[in-house]
Protein backbone atom coordinates (compact mmCIF):
# COMPACT_ATOMS: atom_id res chain seq x y z
CA UNK A 1 0.00 0.00 0.00
CA UNK A 2 1.51 3.41 -1.00
CA UNK A 3 1.17 6.45 1.44
CA UNK A 4 -0.11 9.93 0.53
CA UNK A 5 1.17 13.00 1.95
CA UNK A 6 -0.58 15.94 0.90
CA UNK A 7 2.13 18.77 1.58
CA UNK A 8 1.91 22.95 1.76
CA UNK A 9 -1.52 22.92 3.66
CA UNK A 10 -2.02 26.35 5.53
CA UNK A 11 -5.44 26.66 6.75
CA UNK A 12 -8.36 24.59 8.83
CA UNK A 13 -10.64 24.43 5.49
CA UNK A 14 -7.69 22.87 3.69
CA UNK A 15 -6.52 20.61 6.28
CA UNK A 16 -10.48 19.19 6.50
CA UNK A 17 -10.64 18.92 2.73
CA UNK A 18 -7.66 16.70 2.66
CA UNK A 19 -8.25 14.19 5.82
CA UNK A 20 -11.80 13.97 4.59
CA UNK A 21 -9.96 12.59 0.64
CA UNK A 22 -8.63 10.31 3.11
CA UNK A 23 -4.54 11.20 2.98
CA UNK A 24 -2.22 9.01 5.34
CA UNK A 25 0.00 12.44 5.78
CA UNK A 26 -0.31 15.97 5.76
CA UNK A 27 2.51 18.51 5.59
CA UNK A 28 3.13 22.06 7.18
CA UNK A 29 5.79 23.87 4.94
CA UNK A 30 7.46 25.60 8.83
CA UNK A 31 9.38 28.69 8.69
CA UNK A 32 11.62 28.04 5.45
CA UNK A 33 13.71 30.56 4.36
CA UNK A 34 12.02 31.28 0.98
CA UNK A 35 9.30 32.97 -0.60
CA UNK A 36 6.23 30.44 -0.69
CA UNK A 37 2.43 31.06 -0.50
CA UNK A 38 2.69 27.78 1.77
CA UNK A 39 4.71 29.00 4.71
CA UNK A 40 3.51 29.28 8.20
CA UNK A 41 5.20 30.16 11.42
CA UNK A 42 5.68 27.54 14.36
CA UNK A 43 2.28 28.78 16.09
CA UNK A 44 0.40 28.30 12.88
CA UNK A 45 2.02 24.77 12.42
CA UNK A 46 1.54 23.71 15.85
CA UNK A 47 -2.49 24.77 15.30
CA UNK A 48 -3.15 22.93 12.47
CA UNK A 49 -1.59 19.95 14.09
CA UNK A 50 -3.56 20.05 16.89
CA UNK A 51 -6.35 19.97 14.78
CA UNK A 52 -5.32 17.06 12.79
CA UNK A 53 -7.19 14.01 13.81
CA UNK A 54 -6.11 10.93 15.43
CA UNK A 55 -4.08 8.36 12.64
CA UNK A 56 -3.11 11.14 10.43
CA UNK A 57 0.47 11.99 10.91
CA UNK A 58 1.30 15.33 10.47
CA UNK A 59 4.97 16.99 9.02
CA UNK A 60 6.63 19.80 9.50
CA UNK A 61 8.81 21.23 6.38
CA UNK A 62 11.55 22.57 6.90
CA UNK A 63 15.18 24.14 5.94
CA UNK A 64 16.69 24.54 9.56
CA UNK A 65 20.16 26.75 9.73
CA UNK A 66 21.27 23.96 12.88
CA UNK A 67 20.56 21.66 15.26
CA UNK A 68 19.51 23.55 17.78
CA UNK A 69 16.51 25.48 15.83
CA UNK A 70 15.37 21.97 14.30
CA UNK A 71 14.86 20.71 17.62
CA UNK A 72 13.06 23.85 18.85
CA UNK A 73 10.84 23.77 15.90
CA UNK A 74 10.18 20.11 16.40
CA UNK A 75 8.99 20.55 20.08
CA UNK A 76 7.26 23.31 19.26
CA UNK A 77 5.12 22.33 16.48
CA UNK A 78 4.46 18.52 17.84
CA UNK A 79 4.94 17.27 14.50
CA UNK A 80 5.01 13.49 14.10
CA UNK A 81 7.91 13.70 11.72
CA UNK A 82 10.04 16.65 10.18
CA UNK A 83 11.27 16.75 7.01
CA UNK A 84 14.90 18.43 6.87
CA UNK A 85 16.98 19.40 3.88
CA UNK A 86 20.30 17.63 3.07
CA UNK A 87 20.69 16.67 6.79
CA UNK A 88 21.11 19.84 8.64
CA UNK A 89 18.69 19.68 11.69
CA UNK A 90 18.63 15.82 12.00
CA UNK A 91 19.80 14.94 14.83
CA UNK A 92 18.32 18.11 16.46
CA UNK A 93 14.70 17.16 15.34
CA UNK A 94 15.14 13.59 16.15
CA UNK A 95 14.88 14.18 19.83
CA UNK A 96 11.31 14.40 19.42
CA UNK A 97 10.27 13.13 15.90
CA UNK A 98 10.49 11.06 12.96
CA UNK A 99 12.87 12.66 10.18
CA UNK A 100 11.93 12.16 6.33
CA UNK A 101 15.49 13.78 4.62
CA UNK A 102 15.65 14.96 1.15
CA UNK A 103 19.19 13.89 -0.68
CA UNK A 104 19.97 14.17 -4.20
CA UNK A 105 19.55 10.26 -4.43
CA UNK A 106 22.11 9.67 -1.89
CA UNK A 107 21.78 7.53 1.37
CA UNK A 108 21.00 10.38 4.51
CA UNK A 109 22.46 11.08 7.69
CA UNK A 110 21.82 8.04 10.17
CA UNK A 111 19.05 9.98 12.30
CA UNK A 112 16.75 9.57 8.78
CA UNK A 113 13.61 7.35 9.31
CA UNK A 114 12.68 7.88 5.51
CA UNK A 115 14.16 9.71 2.77
CA UNK A 116 12.67 12.18 0.04
CA UNK A 117 13.42 12.51 -3.33
CA UNK A 118 12.44 15.93 -4.91
CA UNK A 119 12.45 18.66 -7.49
CA UNK A 120 14.38 21.81 -5.99
CA UNK A 121 14.84 25.45 -7.17
CA UNK A 122 17.88 27.23 -7.19
CA UNK A 123 17.22 27.76 -3.51
CA UNK A 124 16.91 24.54 -2.32
CA UNK A 125 13.32 24.23 -1.73
CA UNK A 126 10.30 22.13 -3.04
CA UNK A 127 6.96 22.74 -3.94
CA UNK A 128 8.34 23.58 -7.92
CA UNK A 129 5.95 21.02 -9.60
CA UNK A 130 8.97 20.11 -11.82
CA UNK A 131 9.14 15.93 -11.89
CA UNK A 132 11.69 14.56 -10.47
CA UNK A 133 13.68 12.00 -12.16
CA UNK A 134 11.89 8.50 -11.85
CA UNK A 135 14.53 6.14 -13.40
CA UNK A 136 17.10 7.92 -10.94
CA UNK A 137 13.97 7.28 -7.90
CA UNK A 138 13.54 3.54 -9.15
CA UNK A 139 17.50 2.36 -8.77
CA UNK A 140 17.71 4.98 -5.40
CA UNK A 141 14.49 2.75 -4.56
CA UNK A 142 16.67 -0.54 -5.14
CA UNK A 143 19.28 0.44 -3.46
CA UNK A 144 18.42 1.97 0.07
CA UNK A 145 16.64 0.03 3.04
CA UNK A 146 14.91 3.28 3.75
CA UNK A 147 11.18 4.03 3.00
CA UNK A 148 11.51 6.54 0.24
CA UNK A 149 9.07 9.13 -0.65
CA UNK A 150 8.25 10.49 -4.16
CA UNK A 151 7.96 14.10 -4.76
CA UNK A 152 7.99 16.49 -7.27
CA UNK A 153 5.04 17.44 -10.28
CA UNK A 154 3.15 14.43 -8.94
CA UNK A 155 -0.46 15.32 -10.15
CA UNK A 156 -3.41 12.98 -10.43
CA UNK A 157 -2.69 11.94 -13.72
CA UNK A 158 0.53 10.88 -13.33
CA UNK A 159 0.74 9.52 -9.57
CA UNK A 160 -0.28 5.94 -10.58
CA UNK A 161 2.23 5.64 -12.75
CA UNK A 162 4.88 7.15 -10.97
CA UNK A 163 3.90 4.27 -8.54
CA UNK A 164 4.23 1.25 -10.86
CA UNK A 165 7.49 3.07 -12.32
CA UNK A 166 9.09 4.08 -8.83
CA UNK A 167 7.51 1.68 -6.52
CA UNK A 168 7.75 3.64 -3.20
CA UNK A 169 6.78 3.93 0.19
CA UNK A 170 5.17 7.21 -0.04
CA UNK A 171 4.06 9.87 -2.58
CA UNK A 172 4.08 13.61 -1.94
CA UNK A 173 2.35 16.04 -3.54
CA UNK A 174 2.25 20.06 -3.20
CA UNK A 175 1.51 22.13 -6.74
CA UNK A 176 0.08 18.83 -8.60
CA UNK A 177 -3.69 19.53 -6.80
CA UNK A 178 -4.04 23.14 -5.86
CA UNK A 179 -6.39 25.61 -8.46
CA UNK A 180 -5.18 29.18 -7.40
CA UNK A 181 -2.53 28.65 -5.14
CA UNK A 182 -5.44 26.55 -2.56
CA UNK A 183 -5.70 22.54 -2.03
CA UNK A 184 -8.69 21.53 -4.26
CA UNK A 185 -11.03 19.29 -3.41
CA UNK A 186 -11.69 17.54 -6.67
CA UNK A 187 -7.80 17.68 -7.62
CA UNK A 188 -6.77 15.83 -3.91
CA UNK A 189 -9.83 13.29 -4.57
CA UNK A 190 -8.47 12.53 -8.05
CA UNK A 191 -4.69 12.03 -6.87
CA UNK A 192 -5.93 9.59 -3.91
CA UNK A 193 -8.23 7.68 -6.27
CA UNK A 194 -4.43 7.91 -8.68
CA UNK A 195 -2.95 5.94 -5.86
CA UNK A 196 -5.43 3.34 -5.24
CA UNK A 197 -5.62 2.61 -8.76
CA UNK A 198 -2.01 1.54 -9.04
CA UNK A 199 -2.02 -0.17 -6.00
CA UNK A 200 -5.00 -2.15 -6.89
CA UNK A 201 -2.68 -3.59 -9.69
O1 LIG B 1 6.00 23.54 -0.95
C1 LIG B 1 6.86 24.41 -0.69
O2 LIG B 1 6.64 25.62 -0.91
C2 LIG B 1 8.21 24.01 -0.12
C3 LIG B 1 9.07 24.99 0.33
C4 LIG B 1 10.29 24.64 0.89
C5 LIG B 1 10.65 23.30 1.01
C6 LIG B 1 9.80 22.31 0.56
C7 LIG B 1 8.58 22.63 -0.02
N1 LIG B 1 7.72 21.67 -0.51
C8 LIG B 1 8.06 20.29 -0.75
O3 LIG B 1 8.03 19.96 -2.15
C9 LIG B 1 7.26 18.79 -2.35
C10 LIG B 1 6.74 18.61 -3.77
O4 LIG B 1 6.08 19.69 -4.26
P1 LIG B 1 5.34 19.69 -5.69
O5 LIG B 1 4.29 18.62 -5.65
O6 LIG B 1 6.35 19.47 -6.76
O7 LIG B 1 4.75 21.05 -5.74
C11 LIG B 1 6.21 18.99 -1.32
O8 LIG B 1 5.47 17.90 -1.07
C12 LIG B 1 7.06 19.44 -0.12
O9 LIG B 1 7.66 18.32 0.50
Amino acid sequence: MTRTKVCGINSREELDAVVRAGVDAVGFVTEVPVDTHRKLDRDETRELVDETPPFVTTVAVTMPDDDDNAEALARETGADAVQVHNGVGASGAARHAKIVERTEFEEPSDEADAVIVDSTDAEGAGGTGEKTDWGAAARFVDKTALPVVLAGGLEPSNVARAIRRVEPYAVDVSSGVERNGTKDDVLVGNFVRGVDDADAV
